[in-house]
C-alpha cells in the first residue's frame, strides 16, 4: 500500500523540491499540498516545474488539512512547526525541514533563534554516526540545516577517527535558494549576479551550534567551531572549505585512511579520487555529496571540502532519505546519485 504524503509549505523552496523528489518516489502517494499566503492557488502557477501537480490547489496550513497521511512534509519558516505538530498526533511521520527540533540545548536555540525551545527530535542526517538507529521506526525527524550538512559530512570522519583537535574554521559558499523565495533586497539579481559576498561573520549565523552540537557529538567533546557563511551567484549549491587542526602523529595516509573508513558503505558521499575536488554543478539535483580531504603539513591542518545541493542533500533529499530510513524502506528509495550537466 502507498505511503500518503502531505506537505505543508509547498509553494516556497524546500516543499518544492521535496515534491519534485516524492513524484519520483515509488513507494509515495501525494495528499494535500498547503501555503500561506498562496494558499487557494494552483500549484502550477508557483511550481511551473511540477507539471504532474499543475492543477493542484494549495489549501491552508491546518492540521485537519494534514490529518490523514502517513508522512507530513513541513517546510516552513523556523518556529511555525511546532504548533502543527503538536496536533498531528504521534503515530503520523512528521518531518521537519525547518529548524525548531534540531538543537538538544535550548539556550543555544533561544540565543540564536530567539524564542522558547520546541523540543529535539532524531537528527535527519543518517550518514553520523548512531543517527540511523535514532532514524529507524521514529514517527519524528529534524532535517539539518543546509551548511550544517555540508560542513558535517566533510569533518567528522576526522573527529570519529580522533586525528584532529578540537577546533574547526569552516567557509561555506551558498546558492540563493538557500535563502528561500520571499523576496529579500540583499538577494536583488543586481546584488548577487557576477559577486561573492559574506555574512553572519563572526559567530552570528545560527547553524554554527548545530555544527557545534554535531562535531562536538562525534568528537566526545567540546569543538569550536568559527563559521563564515557566504553567497554565492548561482541558484543552487554549497561549497564547504573546512580545516581542523592535526592531532600530532597525523599523516597524509592516515587522513586518507579516516575518510575511506568513513564513507566505504555511504550509498550518497562519494570520497573523490586524489587529485580531483569538489564541485557544487556536479551534485546539481541530486542527493550526492562530493568529498575530498588533503593534509596541509607545513599548515598542519587537515583540510576537508565538500559539496551538496542545498535543496536536495541539504535539505528535501535528506529528508526522503531519512522518511525511507523511518519507514523501513531502502535507504535510496527515489533518490539519485545522477546530477544535471553542465
Ligand atoms: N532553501 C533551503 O535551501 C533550505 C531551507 N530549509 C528550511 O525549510 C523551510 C522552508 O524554507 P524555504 O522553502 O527555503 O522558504 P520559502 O520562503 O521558499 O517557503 C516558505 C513556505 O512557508 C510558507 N509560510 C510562510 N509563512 C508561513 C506561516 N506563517 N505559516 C505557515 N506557512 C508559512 C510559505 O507559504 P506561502 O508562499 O503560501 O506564503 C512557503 O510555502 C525553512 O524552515 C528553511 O529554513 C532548510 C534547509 C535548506
Ligand atoms: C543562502 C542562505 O541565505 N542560506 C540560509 C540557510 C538556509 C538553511 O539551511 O536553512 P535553515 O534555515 O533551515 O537552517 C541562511 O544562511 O540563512
Amino acid at each position: 500500500m502507498a505511503v500518503r504524503a502531505a506537505v505543508a509549505g509547498a509553494s516556497g523552496y524546500a516543499g518544492g523540491e521535496v515534491l519534485r523528489l516524492l513524484l519520483a518516489h515509488p513507494e509515495v502517494e501525494i495528499g494535500a499540498l498547503t501555503g500561506n499566503s498562496n494558499a487557494g492557488q494552483r500549484l502550477g502557477a508557483l511550481q511551473p516545474h511540477l507539471l504532474p501537480l499543475a492543477d493542484r490547489v494549495l489549501q491552508e496550513t491546518t492540521a485537519e488539512v494534514l490529518a490523514g497521511h502517513d508522512v507530513v512534509f513541513l517546510a516552513l519558516p523556523h518556529g511555525q512547526s511546532a504548533a502543527v505538530a503538536e496536533e498531528l498526533g504521534p503515530d503520523v511521520l512528521v518531518v521537519d525541514m525547518g529548524a525548531d527540533f534540531r538543537l538538544k540545548d535550548a539556550a543555544d536555540w533561544e540565543k540564536f533563534y530567539g524564542s522558547p525551545h520546541a523540543g529535539t527530535w532524531p537528527y535527519g542526517l543518517p550518514e553520523l554516526p548512531g543517527a540511523r538507529a535514532a532514524l529507524e521506526g521514529s514517527k519524528r525527524i529534524a532535517v539539518p540545516g543546509c551548511y550544517p550538512t555540508a560542513a558535517t559530512l566533510a569533518l567528522f570522519p576526522a573527529y570519529a577517527a580522533g586525528i584532529a583537535e578540537n577546533e574547526a574554521v569552516i567557509v561555506a559558499a551558498s546558492g540563493t535558494s538557500g535563502a528561500g523565495k520571499a523576496p529579500k533586497t540583499h538577494l536583488l539579481g543586481s546584488e548577487v549576479m557576477g559577486s561573492m559576498s559574506p555574512y553572519g561573520v563572526g559567530g552570528g549565523h545560527r547553524h554554527t551550534p548545530e555544527m557545534i552540537q554535531n562535531l562536538g557529538g562525534v568528537a566526545g567533546e567540546q569543538v569550536s567551531v568559527s563559521f563564515t557563511p557566504t553567497l554565492a551567484p548561482m541558484s543552487r549549491g554549497i561549497l564547504a572549505t573546512c580545516s581542523a587542526k592535526a592531532r600530532a602523529g597525523v599523516t597524509a595516509e592516515s587522513v586518507r585512511a579516516a575518510y575511506e573508513k568513513a564513507f566505504a558503505d555511504e550509498p550518497f558521499v562519494h570520497l573523490l579520487p586524489e587529485g580531483q575536488w569538489p564541485a557544487t554543478a556536479s551534485v546539481h539535483g541530486s542527493n550526492a555529496v562530493q568529498v575530498q580531504v588533503a593534509y596541509d603539513e607545513a599548515a598542519g591542518r587537515i583540510i576537508a571540502i565538500s559539496a551538496i545541493d542545498n535543496l536536495t542533500k541539504g535539505t528535501a533529499g535528506g529528508a526522503v532519505q531519512s522518511m525511507n530510513i523511518a519507514l523501513g524502506l531502502p535507504e535510496s528509495t527515489g533518490l539519485t546519485t545522477i546530477g544535471v550537466a553542465p
